[in-house]
């Protein structure tokens, strides 16, 4: 280069999507570590969301009571992948999120529009402000909030490994149950009417049954390499 600066690549935007305990996080974090890229939990910000109708007494099978509060919550995510944070009005929320009663509810609050709306806007502006690009892990990532990314991968195993692995997370919890839960949740994700779980047409499909995680984000690795190389 004519001043002796060393090139830098372009920013890649990267979407990861699947159904719950794909190894989305796992993997999304790894990868962004690994290629120095910022990191977006876009199901964090459902949750936190969530969190804040629970906690304020908003009915949350209500869709019109969700509606009329979804713009109501400051929400900010921070998208280091060696420790991403996630705040509403200022409070960390990122332990209150993962409990049992808002992952029950998370499914009816982020299927009202007025929610995605008010969280797609978020993440674009997220992404948009990446520095050297992002990877965005999600369900509508490569559908709907993204539909230009540069790469789009869809995560997929069987309900049999997803369950053990996360009963294996969550100490003593029964994998039965377990499976029925992740079942339930991709249901309704898989059904709701705005910007449903979907693979993107254009996503490469990568099914993690039979992968270890390692193995898995070195696969991810490697396409995204693969696409700033322009193969
Ligand atoms: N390929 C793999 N082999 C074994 N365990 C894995 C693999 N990928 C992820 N895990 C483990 O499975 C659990 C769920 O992974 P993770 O949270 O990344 O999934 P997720 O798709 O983001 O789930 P959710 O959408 O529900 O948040 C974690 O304990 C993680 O360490
Ligand atoms: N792009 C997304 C991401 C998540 N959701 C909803 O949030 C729930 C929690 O997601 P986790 O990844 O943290 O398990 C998920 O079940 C969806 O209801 C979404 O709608 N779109």
């Amino acid at each position: 280069m004519e001043n002796g600066a060393a090139p830098t690549a372009p920013a890649v935007i990267v979407a990861i999507d699947g159904p719950s305990g794909t190894g989305k996080s796992s993997t999304s974090k790894a990868v962004a570590a690994q290629l120095g890229l910022s990191y977006l939990d876009t199901g964090a910000q459902y949750r936190a969301i969530t969190w804040w109708m629970v906690t304020n007494g908003i009915d949350t099978d209500d869709p019109h009571a969700v509606a009329a509060a979804a713009d109501k919550p400051e929400i900010v995510s921070g998208t280091d992948p060696a420790g991403p944070t996630i705040t509403v009005d200022g409070v960390d929320v990122a332990g209150p999120i993962r409990t049992q009663e808002v992952t029950s509810k998370v499914s009816a609050v982020s299927a009202v529009p007025e929610v995605r709306a008010r969280i797609t806007e978020l993440q674009r502006t997220i992404a948009a402000a990446a520095p050297l690009g992002i990877v965005v892990e999600g369900r509508d990532i490569g559908t709907t909030v993204l539909p230009d990314a540069d790469l789009k991968i869809f995560l997929t195993a069987s309900a049999e490994a997803r369950a053990a692995r996360r009963s294996g997370e969550l100490k003593g919890a029964d994998v039965h149950a377990t499976r029925e839960a992740l079942i339930k949740r991709d249901a309704a994700d898989s059904s709701r009417k705005t910007s449903p779980l979907a693979k993107a047409g254009d996503a490469v499909e990568v099914d993690t049954t039979a992968l270890s995680l390692p193995q898995v984000i070195e696969c991810v690795v490697t396409l995204v390499e693969e696409k700033r190389a322009g193969k």
